[in-house]
């Protein structure tokens, strides 16, 4: 591993807020220009697994942490086959990399995938700002990109917004395929793709789940051609409002009544099957550290999070639907927003957050356990 005096890090760069507030740093990763979502991470760790997950395509992500990059990047952690974020923002990157398992540096990663960043800004400032103004359109421009600010400006007030984006099937499998049982198989899952990360089906595998990963464009036909146990829907980027085909898909299962579980997207997907409508947060929940209480056990627990949207059900009533009684079973101690929800009169649930923990704390492992659960009691 060799220290990373790169000749990106001598070349300015300049970022810029769709309400006009801008930071000047250097280019970290590619040097060029791009555009999305600003949002921050508080994670501390994993940044290789924030940068793989399909969740955050169209965002620039702002980590909050100082120092990213000290431990390189390795070829085990990545969340899918390519960097997703459209740019990355961070205080500090490390100098010197240095981990037994380290490949090469993280501006090395970014350059080679073409990925826009920007070093040597007060992500504190910027952080504050998101947080209380919300998350918005942003740019990140270096080298010859580099222009007057009104001219940077309209180009990011031009950029397409986060609400209304419709993005699964820009970043989920154009094929089916098959993540076998770790071991002895006892149950089938068809797994709806609309952006998962790769640690999904290894969570389900490792309980002897063979998992039948479908395109988000795959019907209802196409879930029970591989005769599941039940049927999984993932995390994924964009507006939940827009994700009109896979609601008609879950509400087949519903239908059904087979055992459900959605993650992220999927639990918003949930909602909105139910009939429950779905918001945007101000800036978002993102990161491994935020805690949700499960109500039907009163436990706490610490969780990864990554999240722009939630959706809007009712937290202390049951409330009727037409595939029966629903409830909220999880909330975010933090701010009281929906993070899990759960039928009564069927095998059906869903989290707003990451049980799959990559990265992230492993307290929320159980709720793999649960849909196992779900899946022996229709088969006794
Ligand atoms: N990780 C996810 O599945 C994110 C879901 C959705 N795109 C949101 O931002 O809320």
């Amino acid at each position: 591993m060799t220290t990373s005096t790169r000749g990106a890090a001598r070349t300015p760069a300049v970022l810029v807020l769709e309400d006009g507030r801008t930071f000047r740093g250097r280019a970290y990763g590619a040097v060029g220009e791009t555009f999305g979502e600003a949002v921050f991470s508080t994670g501390m760790t994993g940044y290789q697994e924030t940068l793989t997950d399909p969740s955050y395509h169209r965002q620039v992500v702002v980590m909050t942490a100082p120092h990213v990059g000290n431990t390189g990047v390795n070829d085990e952690d990545p969340e899918s086959a390519r960097i997703w974020v459209s740019g990355y923002v961070v205080r500090d990157p490390a100098r010197t990399p240095s981990n037994w398992r380290a490949k090469r540096s993280l501006d090395e990663e970014l350059e080679r995938q073409g990925v826009v960043g920007i070093s040597g800004i007060d992500t504190r400032a910027l952080t504050r700002h998101l947080r209380e103004r919300g998350a918005m359109r942003v740019g990140i421009f270096s080298g010859e990109a580099i222009a007057d600010e009104a001219t940077l400006l309209a180009k990011v007030q031009a950029a397409p917004q986060m609400k209304g984006a419709n993005l699964s099937a820009e970043v989920a499998t154009k094929e089916p395929y098959v993540v076998p049982a770790i071991g002895e198989k006892k149950f089938t899952v068809a797994a709806v793709d609309l952006g998962i990360k790769g640690m999904t089906p290894q969570r389900m595998a490792e309980r002897g789940i063979e998992v039948h990963v479908l395109p988000a464009t795959a019907t209802a036909e196409d879930v029970y051609a591989v005769n599941p146990d039940g049927v999984f829907f993932s995390n994924g980027p964009g507006d939940p409002a827009t994700a009109d085909h896979p609601v008609s898909v879950m509400r087949a299962v519903l239908e059904r009544k087979t055992p459900l579980f959605g993650i992220c997207f999927g639990n918003q997907i949930l909602g909105r099957a139910l009939g429950f409508g779905t918001y945007k947060l101000k800036y978002g929940h993102r990161g491994i550290n935020q805690p949700v209480q499960d109500r039907t056990t009163g436990k706490v627990e610490v969780t990864a999070h990554n999240h722009g949207f939630a959706v809007d059900a009712p937290l202390d009533k049951v409330s009727e639907t037409p595939y029966g009684r629903a409830e909220v079973s999880h909330v975010c101690l933090n701010d009281n927003v929906v993070e899990g929800l759960q039928l009564l009169d069927q095998p059906a649930f869903s989290v707003q957050y990451h049980p799959e923990a990559a990265a992230g704390p492993h307290d929320a492992a159980y709720l793999f356990d649960r849909f196992v659960s779900l899946m022996e009691a229709e088969r006794a």
